[in-house]
């Protein structure tokens, strides 16, 4: 919101950038459960003096906001996911302060996974997995909500059932038509849930750990098609619209969906020596792969009534 400030119209935030924290519960059986997130914390607060008059009483210090991550983070004693934690740390700042309206809560979980040795999981073994899970979290002081989370660096490839054919040519078109390629690219999707007040959410414990991972199998599946026949992709485009529909058609919680897919291009490899004989004839199977430079493909989806 701006505010009239001087003559000017004025709006401001602070926050804490990146503070990482892991947190680990143990089972009475044993069992250790960890997380390591990166979390981002900005307010919207009546600070405004701060600025003007050089008077900090109204400031919610950041360093304050960093121990409060870690303080919260104590408090937690059963497992809760990225989204549980941004609400929590959101509704403490927007009701502990009266100076602050409204909080901004972004997270990013590391995707560590629990190890398994000869075919056992292991207690307390972890590495380090590929895709990451995030959030964003806004609550208001009343607390109205609006809560986002996503999937990141979801890395996908296919060796065939991809093509690309019937764009526009002119001059400048080199490409041919194909309908036998490999598609590959990395999946950045986030999608808005459809709660609007922090009194409003599922009570289930790590609910949103499910939908997570149930909204990327829907992704994957899409992409992907059955484990026999696969599924035609016509272009990034078409299979990028169909896992955001999938998305939406699936979980009725879910009413914006945005999916980000740079199109990694695999370059047939045609190689010929100075005398014109072919070294390397391309059958689809040599290919040279590259992400520089690469097509950048990216839409949101959502429903008639829902806001962005
Ligand atoms: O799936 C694709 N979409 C495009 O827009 C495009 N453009 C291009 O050169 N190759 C592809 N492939």
């Amino acid at each position: 919101m701006a505010k009239q400030v001087e003559g000017f119209n004025f709006e401001q935030q602070h926050g804490k950038a990146r503070v990482r924290v892991a947190r680990v519960w143990r089972s009475k059986e044993g069992r250790h459960f960890m997380v390591e997130w990166n979390v981002s914390i900005s307010l919207l607060s009546d600070c405004i003096k701060a600025y003007t008059d050089d008077d900090n009483s109204d400031i919610v210090a950041t360093d304050t906001m960093k121990n409060t991550v870690y303080a919260k983070a104590k408090e937690c004693t059963e497992q809760l996911s990225v989204e549980e934690f941004a609400v929590l740390l959101a509704k403490h700042f927007t009701s502990f302060y009266s100076q602050v309206t409204s909080a901004i809560v972004t997270i990013v979980e590391k995707p560590w996974e629990r190890v398994s040795v000869d075919g056992q999981p292991h207690e307390h073994g972890f590495k380090l997995g590929s895709e990451k899970h995030t959030t964003e979290v806004v609550v208001q002081k009343s607390g109205s909500l609006k809560m986002i989370s996503g999937i990141e660096g979801l890395a996908l490839l296919k060796t065939t059932k991809s093509g690309f054919e019937g764009f526009i040519t002119d001059k400048t078109t080199a490409l041919p038509d194909t309908r036998e390629r490999m598609l590959a690219t990395e999946v950045t999707c986030s999608w808005r849930y459809s709660y609007e007040s922090i009194y409003s959410l599922p009570r289930k414990p790590l609910y949103f750990n499910e939908r997570y991972l149930d909204v990327k199998k829907v992704l994957m599946d899409t992409f992907f098609g059955s484990s026999k026949e696969g599924v035609y992709s016509p272009s990034v485009q078409s299979t990028l619209y169909q896992m955001a529909k999938a998305v939406l058609g699936r979980f009725h919680d879910i009413s914006m969906v945005r999916v980000k897919m740079p199109n990694l291009h695999f370059l047939p490899v045609n190689l010929t020596n100075r005398v014109k004989d072919a070294i390397v004839k391309f059958e689809d199977d040599v290919y040279l792969p590259t992400d520089e430079p690469h097509g950048s493909i990216e839409a949101s989806l959502s429903r008639f009534w829902s806001k962005m």
